[in-house]
């Protein structure tokens, strides 16, 4: 579903550059979840962004769902994207002028992939009922997310990807956040890539990758090992 290998990203930096991913290379299956654990500054963002195909690599290749990003143009990427991908980040990037219904609904419109029953199957199962015409300044911060979450699977991607998605939440709010994130992305089959500095919650996932000076490994995740198991190549150096 998710094929990534040997990334390489250096920035610019006006000391010397920073070499954020060295050859990172990982395989994820459909239906998988898998934590992307790292400390600060390890190159989490860098690598989901480069997925995401919001951020180019040196060199390397993703393909997602079969389909080769790099060397794309813009805007076929956007177009991958819009369609394949949903994206959930800390910062959550409601739009402050849409209401819930449309927050909720706006990638899958713009990937021209809206269902109306699924996404107000979604709304539901988010317990969002009731709130559609509300508006994001309306909601709690854990409303918000699930928003978030929302949007990320109305247009049916075949991978989430996301940054710290509970990472302002208290932890209550944050393990609900995560138990829709598991069973909304399950139930659609689709794959999870999950960057989180909380090893709890990486554990309840069904691996957990570890990003160190750039290079990523397989680590112990402790989790339930709800897919069978696709491994991931470490990352050389
Ligand atoms: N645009 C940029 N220009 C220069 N250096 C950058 C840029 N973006 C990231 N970096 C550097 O690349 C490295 C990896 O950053 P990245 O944001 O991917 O780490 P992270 O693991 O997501 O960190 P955190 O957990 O703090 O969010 C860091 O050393 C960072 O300073």
């Amino acid at each position: 579903m998710l094929s990534v290998t040997d990334l390489r990203k250096t920035y610019p930096a006006p000391d010397r550059p920073v070499e954020a991913l060295r050859g990172a290379s990982l395989e994820i299956g459909a239906g998988e979840a898998v934590a992307l654990t790292g400390e600060s500054g390890s190159g989490k963002s860098t690598l989901l962004h480069i997925i995401a195909g919001l951020d180019e690599a040196d060199s390397g290749s993703v393909r997602v769902d079969g389909r080769e990003m790099s060397g794309l143009s813009d805007g076929a990427r956007a177009r991958l994207r819009r369609a394949r991908i949903g994206l959930v980040f800390q910062q959550l990037n409601l739009i402050p002028s849409l209401n819930v219904w449309d927050n909720l609904t706006f990638q899958a419109r713009l990937a021209g992939r809206e269902d109306r029953a699924f996404a107000r199957a979604l709304l539901g199962r988010l317990g969002l009922e009731g709130l559609e015409r509300r508006y994001p300044e309306e909601l709690s911060g854990g409303q918000q997310q699930r928003v978030a979450i929302g949007r990320a699977l109305a247009h049916r991607p075949a991978l989430v990807l996301a940054d710290e998605p509970t990472g302002s939440l208290d932890e209550a709010a944050a393990d609900r956040a995560l138990d829709l994130l598991l069973e909304l992305t399950r139930d659609a089959g689709a794959a999870l890539l999950m960057a989180t500095h909380s090893l709890r919650l990486a554990a309840r996932l069904d691996r957990r990758l570890h990003l160190s000076g750039g290079v990523l490994r397989e680590a112990a995740c402790g989790g339930a090992g709800r897919a069978a198991g696709m491994s991931a190549a470490g990352g050389g150096g």
